[in-house]
């Protein structure tokens, strides 16, 4: 089974990867599974194509291996964007998924229905050596919840509910999630790609 390393330490997104990637029959390895700890990349960029870039290429330089890397977040029209490319450390630099969600609820309330969307955004990097970087960008559009549902998924995933969805993406299985994901997007457009690997 061919493999592909994802420059990632978060375990939403390689549970998210790994049903992703079964249908190509790529087997995926993250930062998770070395042995040693890997120092944690300084996410420095502006934009979710910058961090993408700056994880896949970091890790590609380490490793000398094709890396693919994830970039995402949420969107909020009434927050100007935010909280965008701080979305993992929207309510401190520990990422915990209960605080950003909760800083998210609080900075809406009052914002009625109509004027709480919002969307998810990846931006796939893919690194290989003495290559040029590609770069893919998926959406899901939404809108933002008043009180956090479901269970499953990981980080923005209870207050987001998907456009044309009465379930919110947490109360989606994970197949669900992956048909309409902003990560499905992003990756829809590797195919080709990957299926010549
Ligand atoms: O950088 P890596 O190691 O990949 O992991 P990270 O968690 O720091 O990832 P990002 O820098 O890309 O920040 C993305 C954040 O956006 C949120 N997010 C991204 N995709 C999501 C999804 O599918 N469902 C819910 N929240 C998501 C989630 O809170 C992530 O922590
Ligand atoms: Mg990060």
């Amino acid at each position: 089974m061919k493999k592909l390393l994802i420059a990632t330490k978060n375990k939403g997104k390689v549970n998210d990867f790994n049903q992703l990637f079964s249908k190509y029959g790529i087997e995926i390895l993250s930062l998770l599974d070395f042995k040693e700890e890997v120092e944690d990349i300084e996410e420095t960029g502006t934009t979710f194509f910058e961090n993408a870039r700056i994880k896949a290429e970091t890790v590609m330089k380490k490793y000398h291996l094709p890396v693919l890397a994830d970039d995402s977040g949420l969107v909020v029209d009434a927050l100007n964007g935010e909280p965008g490319v701080f979305s993992a450390r929207y309510a401190g630099e520990e990422k915990n998924d209960l605080a950003n969600v909760h800083k998210v609820l609080q900075r809406l309330q009052g914002v009625p229905k109509k004027d709480r969307t919002a969307r998810f955004v990846c931006v796939l990097a893919v690194a290989q050596p003495n290559q040029p970087t590609m770069y893919n960008k998926g959406t899901c559009e939404g809108e933002i919840l008043e009180v956090p549902r479901g269970e499953n998924g990981f980080g923005y995933d209870p207050i987001f509910l998907p456009r044309g969805f009465k379930r919110s993406m947490a109360e989606l299985s994970l197949v669900e999630k992956n048909e309409i994901s902003h990560r499905k997007f992003a990756m829809d457009q590797l195919e080709q790609w990957l299926t010549s690997k």
